[in-house]
């Protein structure tokens, strides 16, 4: 039976990623991307961590991994609509966590509760041992959580480094006196955030690009530059909201590999929405299923793979009394 149902999704799995190569392909731009300047995709050589590391890295030992965020019994509606209801989950250090569902099924919401952008109408975030009904947002950088967008959001205009130096934004304590006169602390500040920066970017192999606009790059780079300005801020925790989206297959493998080796070098914690359940499954420590706004699945990638529940939410597939699956409608 089991097995069965893992056909059904691995079906699914390799349907899904097809499709968002269509859809990525369809994209406008993309194609001109693909053209242009060979230089502007260095062969995007995984770090090294990358290539021994095989996702999952922390799978095995997260269970002794100490608990960096709490959502705890977390309800949100907008009018009549219950977006969450009563979520509870628990994110360990150093692991990567992916939040899959069906669209609405709460994915976003829960990003939003997380970073403050929403306040939940039950329950509360724990987070440094504070509890939180609605976590600061202007404190956010300060608590350790850095975020990226499902949209773009970058200053096109303002090159790749300084784009990464914005991410250090939050770190100036200096007056603002003193960052007109740019010396002393204003001055140290700026010589230090522009020393991140350039490590980070070196990081993610974007070095040959630091000094171009950050909007005449191809998408899939300027998501990875977004990543080195989400980076530089040195979050405990990293929220990424659809890193892949609308990438191509390779860009994909290319942001995949770099989630993990930021995980592996910094020790960042990460919580990531992704719908190319393939990445999903290869990059992830846990996975945590979502529908309509409750936690259905929560479990290793091998864990949630073989649930039932998950492969009905995903496909609409219906379990029938002799143990033969029938398929509904799907996403
Ligand atoms: N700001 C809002 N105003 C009204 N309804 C909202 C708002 N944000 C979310 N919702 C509703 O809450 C439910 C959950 O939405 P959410 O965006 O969290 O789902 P999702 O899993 O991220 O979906 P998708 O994959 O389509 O982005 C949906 O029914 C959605 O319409």
């Amino acid at each position: 039976m089991t097995e069965v149902l893992t056909r059904v999704l691995d079906g699914v799995t390799n349907g899904a990623a097809a499709s968002v190569q269509t859809v990525a392909r369809a994209r406008p731009g993309l194609a001109a991307d693909a053209d242009a300047d060979a230089q502007l995709h260095p062969a995007a050589k995984p770090p090294a961590a990358l290539e021994t590391v095989a996702g999952n890295g922390t799978a095995e030992n997260g269970a002794a991994r100490a608990i960096v965020l709490e959502l705890a019994g977390i309800s949100l509606s907008f009018g009549g609509v219950a977006a969450l209801s009563e979520v509870h989950l628990s994110v360990r250090r150093g692991e990567i966590l992916a939040i899959i569902g069906p669209n609405g099924a709460g994915k976003s919401s829960i990003l939003n509760i997380i970073s403050g952008v929403y306040r939940a109408d039950r329950g509360h975030v724990r987070l440094k041992g504070q509890s939180y009904a609605q976590v600061p947002t202007q404190a956010l950088a300060d608590l350790g959580i850095a975020r990226t967008f499902q949209n773009l959001a970058l200053f096109p205009g303002l090159s790749v480094l300084d784009n990464v130096v914005a991410g250090r934004a939050h770190r100036v304590r200096s007056s603002f006196v003193e960052q007109i006169a740019g010396v002393g602390r204003a001055r140290r500040e700026r010589l230090d955030a522009r020393a991140r920066a350039i490590e980070v970017i070196d990081f993610l192999q974007l070095s040959a690009l630091a000094a171009r606009p950050a909007g005449t790059l191809p998408y899939g780079l300027q998501k990875r530059v977004e990543l080195a300005r989400a980076l530089v801020a040195e979050p405990e925790i990293l929220l990424l909201d659809e890193p892949m989206a609308g990438m191509t297959a390779s860009e994909k493998a290319e942001m995949a590999g770099f989630v993990t080796a930021a995980r592996d070098r910094f020790g960042t914690t990460v919580v990531l929405i992704e719908h190319d359940i393939g990445v999903v499954m290869s990059l992830s420590d846990r996975v945590a299923v979502f529908d309509h706004g409750r936690t259905i699945a929560l479990g290793t990638p091998a864990e949630v793979q073989r649930d039932p529940r998950v492969i009905d939410a995903y496909l609409g597939v219906a379990v029938e009394d002799d143990g033969d699956v029938a398929r509904g409608e799907g996403l």
